[in-house]
């Protein structure tokens, strides 16, 4: 029987982010652990749309669900969704809803957050400082909480080249920094951004490190526990492997250079590329989410959720693994063959991106053009390059966090918890991971059926083709205008075609004789 599963039974619980791709993993696992849960409450806001019920149909009845199904038959009975935006003073809550979380809520997960990396600093405070600062507010209202898990990130201190599993202070407090976004105006803030981020490449982690500070400051009387995950990849073993639905982190430059838009990236191959599967930072939250309520730690214990120090991967050997998945199961309709290199410097960078990137997409455009169609292909490289400039931090450098607590707390599980609930990444082979997300991207995120994968392949047979009579007929054009222009490029001309045609007599002349 499994502790962890069991602790979950009857309770009921608060998941902020739900929607997210963290968040729909999370309460994945939940329910097809522990389906005789009493309720998970979500805070959800209506977008694009949809309301509320609308989003949590789309989430229950997408194919990540199909397993809950058929163990908790009547999970849409067991999940409340609550109206709220995290933006809002009390996250706009009715008065009512407010009640019934207070009153109930046994355990909360706070997932959201805004993990954009470009977002302005104060939006970025709001969601992921003021709105962290809120639920814990409302956390302490709430008799019957028996613990808080606060979803961090384990780039907050990317500063730092060593993290420890312990909060580092930013210079300025947290409240300083909330106080000033209220007054301050959208100019200023632009221009103290840099001063305050510091040495952070964005106002994502910075922010993030800021929460971090809130929830420890806030913390008063209770139960926390803070989790840092690295770079979030798909799913590894369940509900099924390879589950990604959006283009966050690696999974952008994956379908980027599937479809043959990315072909050059500014990248260490030696750096270590730390991802962390979806289900094993899931499956770490629980077991936390448990041992934080159950064990009641003294402190705010940090858990990094990383595999860099235990079963280390280089973004080499990944980049490497998923053109070799590409090669036998291609993405459907690509610009160009999936064919990247990594580039090392600014200089060779600048290079490939005028000859890879934006040359392929002004003839494209210009070809779309002269066809009556409005071109589109500059405007997306130009965004591709966007990304890639600022995903470049953190594939050129390494860091090492220390796991002491995430080994302690494998440690206290019983071998059912670390069978049912397992975020040993020791176990897991990369090879065979990274294929698998590959394909994942293909058939979850892309929705691409399987069986177009031999139309896929012609495609690529017919670029491959195209592409070898572009660059011939580039050389016979750059040949042409060179010998209309150069005595010497003339002279060798004259050699080569007064060569070949002496080798062509002398051949026809041996076969003559031969007969
Ligand atoms: C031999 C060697 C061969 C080499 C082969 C290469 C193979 C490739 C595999 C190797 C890849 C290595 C990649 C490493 C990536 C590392 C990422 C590290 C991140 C760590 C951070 C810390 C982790 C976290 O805590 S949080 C989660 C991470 N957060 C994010 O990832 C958010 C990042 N995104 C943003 O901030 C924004 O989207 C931004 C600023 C990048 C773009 O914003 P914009 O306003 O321009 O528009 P959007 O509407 O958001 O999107 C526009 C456009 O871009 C596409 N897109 C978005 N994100 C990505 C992405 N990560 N990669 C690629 N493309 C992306 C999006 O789909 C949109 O496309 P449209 O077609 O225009 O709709
Ligand atoms: N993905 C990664 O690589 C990593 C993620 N993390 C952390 O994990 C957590 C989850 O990330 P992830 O799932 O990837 O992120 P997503 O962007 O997929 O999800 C973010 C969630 O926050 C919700 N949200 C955003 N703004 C509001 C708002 N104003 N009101 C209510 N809800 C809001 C979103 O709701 P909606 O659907 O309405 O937009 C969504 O459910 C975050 O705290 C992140 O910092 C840490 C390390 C790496």
């Amino acid at each position: 029987m499994s502790m962890i599963a069991d602790f979950y039974g009857g309770k009921s619980i608060l998941i902020t982010g739900a929607t997210g791709f963290l968040g729909k993993v999370l309460m994945e696992k939940l329910f097809r652990t522990s389906p005789d849960l009493r309720v998970i409450y979500i805070l959800v806001r209506p977008k694009a749309g949809q309301t509320l019920q609308q989003r949590v149909f789309q989430i229950l009845n997408s194919k990540l669900f199909e397993k809950v199904k058929e163990v908790c038959p009547n999970v849409h009975e067991k999940i409340r969704a609550i109206s709220a935006d995290l933006n809002q003073n009390d996250f706009a809550i009715s008065m009512q809803d407010m009640q019934e979380l207070l009153s109930y809520t046994d355990i909360i997960f706070h997932c959201a957050a805004t993990v954009r990396f470009d977002d302005h600093l104060r939006h970025a405070v709001q969601l992921n400082v003021t709105a962290t600062q809120q639920l814990l507010l409302m956390a302490s209202q709430m008799p019957n909480l028996e613990a808080f898990i606060h979803i961090s990130t384990a780039f907050s201190n990317c500063n730092l080249k060593h993290i420890d599993e312990v909060i580092y202070p930013c210079p300025v407090e947290p409240k300083k920094i909330i106080d000033s976004m209220e007054w301050l105006d959208d100019a200023i803030i632009d221009e103290i951004t840099p001063k305050l981020i510091g040495d952070r490449p964005n106002t994502y982690t910075y922010t993030k490190a800021l929460g971090e500070m809130v929830v420890q400051q806030e913390s008063g009387k209770l139960n926390l526990a803070i989790i840092r995950p690295s770079i979030v990849g798909a799913t590894w073993q369940e509900p099924f492997p390879g589950w990604v639905d959006n283009v966050n982190g690696p999974t952008g430059l994956i379908v980027a250079a599937g479809k043959g838009f990315l072909r050059s990236i500014r990248a260490t191959p030696m750096a270590v590329a730390d991802l962390i599967p979806a289900d094993i930072v899931v499956n770490l939250t629980l077991a936390v989410g448990w041992y934080t309520a159950v064990h009641r730690p003294k402190s705010t214990l940090i858990y990094h959720c990383t595999s860099g120090n235990l079963n280390p991967c280089n973004w080499g050997k990944m980049g490497i693994q998923v053109l070799a998945t590409f090669e036998k199961i291609p993405l459907e309709r690509a610009f160009r063959r999936p064919k990247a290199d990594f580039t090392t410097n600014n200089v060779t960078t600048q290079y490939w991106n005028a000859v890879s990137h934006r040359a392929p997409a002004i003839i494209y455009d210009f070809y779309l053009r002269l066809t009556g169609r409005k071109p589109r292909m500059t405007k997306l490289m130009n965004r591709l390059l966007r990304t890639l400039s600022m995903l470049e931090y953190f594939i050129n450098r390494s860091w090492e966090w220390s796991t002491y607590n995430t080994e302690m707390l494998m440690s206290k599980l019983s071998p059912e918890d670390q069978r049912v609930f397992n975020f040993d990444v020791r176990q897991l082979n990369w090879l065979e991971y990274i294929e698998n997300y590959v394909l994942g991207v293909k058939k979850y995120l892309l929705k691409e059926d399987m069986a177009g994968i031999p139309e896929a392949k012609q495609h690529l047979k017919r670029l491959r083709n195209i592409h070898y009579l572009f660059n011939t007929a580039l050389f016979l054009i750059a040949w042409r205008l060179l010998i209309a222009r150069s005595q010497v490029a003339r002279n060798v001309w004259f050699f080569i075609v007064s060569f070949c045609y002496k080798f062509l007599s002398y051949f026809r002349a041996s076969s003559t004789l031969k007969v």
